[in-house]
């Protein structure tokens, strides 16, 4: 098995806020531009939506953005979003990704945006899926039922406009953790983890080279604890073993977001 070239991809781009506010409210805007041209190019446009504390709070910045006056939104009908990775956990569980999406930005585009519910794809709950690998093979359906025509590099998936992740301080990007297999998974779009370092061990991840099919990959850093795996990924070349996000990239562009405390050990 040989992971997914690079040379197609967009080597990653350094930008660096003052503060994580800063950061968010620069990424909560761009995310909306995106939207609005994919829809505006395309007919329609699909983003990927990422856990943790950084990615749910460009949700909450896009929602104050959505509710100002005067402010270019897409068309919500035509948009659909998708998880780079989910902890299989209850549907009502506060820990879910797709839960902690829900209250900060979807369930506002729902009630009063007309924003479809089948256009929000989460993955696959506890109640779902009895195990990891069974909530995995169910998103690759979910992503092969809207494939773009033949596909994006071989893979049954739609076309990605943008593909919000977070880093881990041990450098895991969705849930694609160091040293672990699911690193290393070719010709599939989904992959399961269930032994996650961090808690809860049971997930359902995208794959490297489904997130390479996205025009743009953004990462969204912030905080003094993401320092080291920052520098590793952006300045050291470390492999991908050791810091899964060194791998991350898109297919028309790569930015990595910084705040401040993130970007301290950068050379
Ligand atoms: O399911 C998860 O655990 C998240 O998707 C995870 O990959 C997260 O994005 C990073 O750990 C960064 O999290 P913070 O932004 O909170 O630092």
């Amino acid at each position: 098995m040989t992971d997914s070239p690079q040379t197609t991809l967009a080597a990653p781009r350094t930008e660096i806020y003052a503060d994580k506010d800063q950061l968010v409210t620069v990424v909560a805007e761009r995310l909306l531009a995106v939207l609005v041209d994919a829809a505006r190019q395309h007919g329609d446009a699909h983003a990927v939506l990422t856990g943790g504390s950084a990615g749910i709070a460009v949700l909450s910045q896009v929602a104050e953005l959505v509710a100002k006056p005067g402010v270019e939104t897409p068309p919500w009908s035509k948009v659909h979003f998708w998880w780079g990775d989910e902890r299989l956990l209850p549907s009502d569980d506060p820990e879910r990704n797709a839960q902690q999406a829900h209250e900060a930005l979807l369930d506002h585009l729902l009630i009063q945006h007309g924003l479809p519910e089948e256009n929000v794809h989460r993955m696959a709950t506890s109640e779902e899926a009895e195990a990891p690998p069974i909530g995995a093979e169910m998103y690759a359906s979910e992503l092969a039922g809207h494939t773009v025509e033949g596909g994006r590099n071989g893979l049954a998936l739609p076309r990605f406009d943008v593909l919000l992740l977070g880093v881990g301080p041990d450098g895991h990007v969705a849930s694609l953790f160091p040293g672990k297999d699911s690193l290393h998974v070719t010709e599939q779009t989904t992959t399961s983890e269930d032994q996650s370092p961090k808690p809860p061990l049971q997930r359902i991840t995208l794959t490297f080279p489904a997130i390479h099919t996205a025009e743009r990959v953004w990462m969204v850093v912030a905080g003094a604890d993401k320092a080291e795996a920052a520098s590793k990924a952006l300045t050291q070349g470390t492999e991908l073993t050791e810091i899964p996000a060194v791998n991350a990239r898109g297919a028309r562009e790569t930015i990595w977001h910084l705040d401040q405390a993130a970007a301290t050990k950068l050379r």
